[in-house]
Formats: structure tokens, sequence, C-alpha cells
């Protein structure tokens, strides 16, 4: 059975997705159109692109789920709600932003073809407030022939990071992320993202993470970030 700051987790992602605000308090905006699009297809679950390591790796994660310490995390191609569209109103940068081209926004990580780009699934531990990603880069992210991109890697570290601190902490954004790229990470493999909330001071929510091979011999890159949680009701009156 979930545990209450499990749902409470779960329950943010979701408000994240259908434009209901994932902290507590209401705010003026909150609303969901009968016209607000919201993409149904939940990312996070096999497709035949997926090799034979990474379905085996979703089924034992599947499996630690059952009693409720693991949770797994859904993942969805664009969040078309007012509350998202309103985002750039909440930090007053409203101006500077294309209406149309808004309408047409999707999250960067789900942008690729089926394989091409990044495949992942995430698990959520609440007791121990970490993320485990499992993801399979496809060879559209190739940076140095045969190795995937520094920038592919920061973006599935920041992706990971930054879920944790979503999960922990509602609408935040990353405002530092450090990486060390230790070893080159081969194109096509399959890595674990794990990620780790460290602490939350205020609003600030310190995230670490490292990237390892799936027998856990290679350690890719180590990570740190902080995130800033944002006050949305305080930015918008
Ligand atoms: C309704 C919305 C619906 C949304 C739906 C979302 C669905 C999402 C679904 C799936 C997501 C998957 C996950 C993806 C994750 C990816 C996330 C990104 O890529 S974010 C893009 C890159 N980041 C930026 O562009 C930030 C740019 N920076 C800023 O906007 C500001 O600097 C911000 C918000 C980070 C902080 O600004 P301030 O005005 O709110 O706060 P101040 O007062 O400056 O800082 C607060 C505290 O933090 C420290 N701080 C701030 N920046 C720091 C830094 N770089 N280093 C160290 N400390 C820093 C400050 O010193 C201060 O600390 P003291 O409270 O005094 O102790």
């Amino acid at each position: 059975m979930l545990g209450r700051c499990a749902a409470r987790a779960l329950g943010a992602l979701r408000g994240l997705r259908e434009g209901a605000p994932p902290a507590r308090s209401p705010g003026p905006s909150r609303r969901l159109l009968s016209s607000e699009k919201v993409s149904d297809e939940n990312h996070s679950l096999p497709k035949p692109c997926w090799s034979k390591d990474m379905r085996l790796l979703f089924d034992q994660f599947m499996k630690k789920c059952e009693d409720g310490s693991w949770i797994h995390l859904p993942s969805y191609e664009y969040i078309a709600t007012q509350r998202s569209q309103d985002f750039p109103t909440f930090i007053h940068a409203s101006e500077l932003i294309n209406k149309e081209k808004l309408s047409q926004g999707r999250l960067f990580t789900k942008s690729f073809e089926d394989g091409l780009g990044f495949e992942y699934v995430m698990f959520y531990n609440d007791a121990e407030k970490r993320i485990v990603c499992v993801f399979q880069g496809g060879p559209h992210l190739q940076g140095m022939p045969g190795f995937f991109h520094g920038g592919a890697i920061a973006t599935m570290i920041d992706a990971t990071v930054g879920m944790n601190a979503i999960v922990s902490g509602g609408i935040v954004m990353t405002a530092n992320l450090n990486i060390d790229f230790k070893r080159p990470i081969p194109l096509c493999s399959i890595v674990l993202i794990n990620s780790q909330l460290d602490k939350i001071e205020g609003r600030k929510l310190f995230v670490s993470c490292n990237v390892q091979s799936v027998d856990k011999k290679i350690l890719y890159t180590e990570a740190t970030s902080l995130f800033v949680k944002l006050d949305l009701e305080k930015k918008f009156d």
C-alpha cells in the first residue's frame, strides 16, 4: 500500500500533468479548460524499441513496486494545460514567449522517434528520497563517435534529479548543475542514473546523482545540483 508521502508525491506529478497546483495552496489559475490537450500515452511503459535488458530491469523494478516501497513514475510527452501555458507569467517572462510556439511545446526528452533518443523509466523510493532512472539512449544522442553526447547525459541527469526535486518540493527550476564526466558512455548502452535528495534548506533542494553501468562496475558520471522552489502564488500576485 502506498505511504502518505508516496501518495503525495504521485499527487504532485498528477497535479503537474493535469494543471492542478502541486503545492497545498490553490492558485488563481487553478483551472483545467475543456479544450486543453493532455497527452495520454505514458512513455514509461515497455515499448518494442526497448532492449531485452531494459525490459528486464523494468520488470525487476516493477516487482519492487509491489510492496509500495518503490513507485513507478509516469512520463508524458507534453503538458498542455492552462497552468503550464500560464507558466511564463508566473516568472514574469510572458512577454518573451512566442504564444503560438508555446502550444507546440513538448518535453525535450520526449521529442525523438521511438528508440532514437531518450528511452527511460524512473522509479521513486519515498522513504529514501531517491530515484533510479533506467536509461536507454538511442543512436541520435551521439557525441564523440560511438559515445553519448555530454549534453544528452546532462539532460538525463537534469531530468532525473529534477524529478527528484519535483516530487519532494513541487515546482522547481534548476539553479545549478555540476557534472564530472569520468568515463565515456558507449552509445546505445543502458545505464542506471541514481539520484538522491540530500537536503532541503528553505526553498533550496540539493540533489546528487551518479550514472553507473547496469552491473554497477563502471562509474560513468557524478553530479550535484541545486533546485529552487518557485513561489508561484507570490509571483502571480
Ligand atoms: C504551472 C507550471 C506547470 C509546469 C509543468 C512542469 C512539468 C515538468 C515535467 C517534467 C519535468 C522533468 C524534469 C525536468 C527538469 C529540468 C529543469 C530545467 O531544465 S529548469 C531550466 C534551467 N533553469 C533555469 O532556467 C533557471 C534560471 N534561473 C532562475 O529562474 C532563477 O535564478 C531561480 C528560479 C533558479 C531562482 O531565482 P529566485 O528569484 O526564485 O530565487 P533567488 O532569491 O535568486 O535564490 C533563492 C536561493 O537560491 C540560491 N541560489 C540561486 N541560484 C543559485 C546558484 N546558481 N548557485 C547557488 N545558489 C543559488 C540563492 O542564493 C538563494 O539562497 P538563500 O535563500 O539566500 O540562501
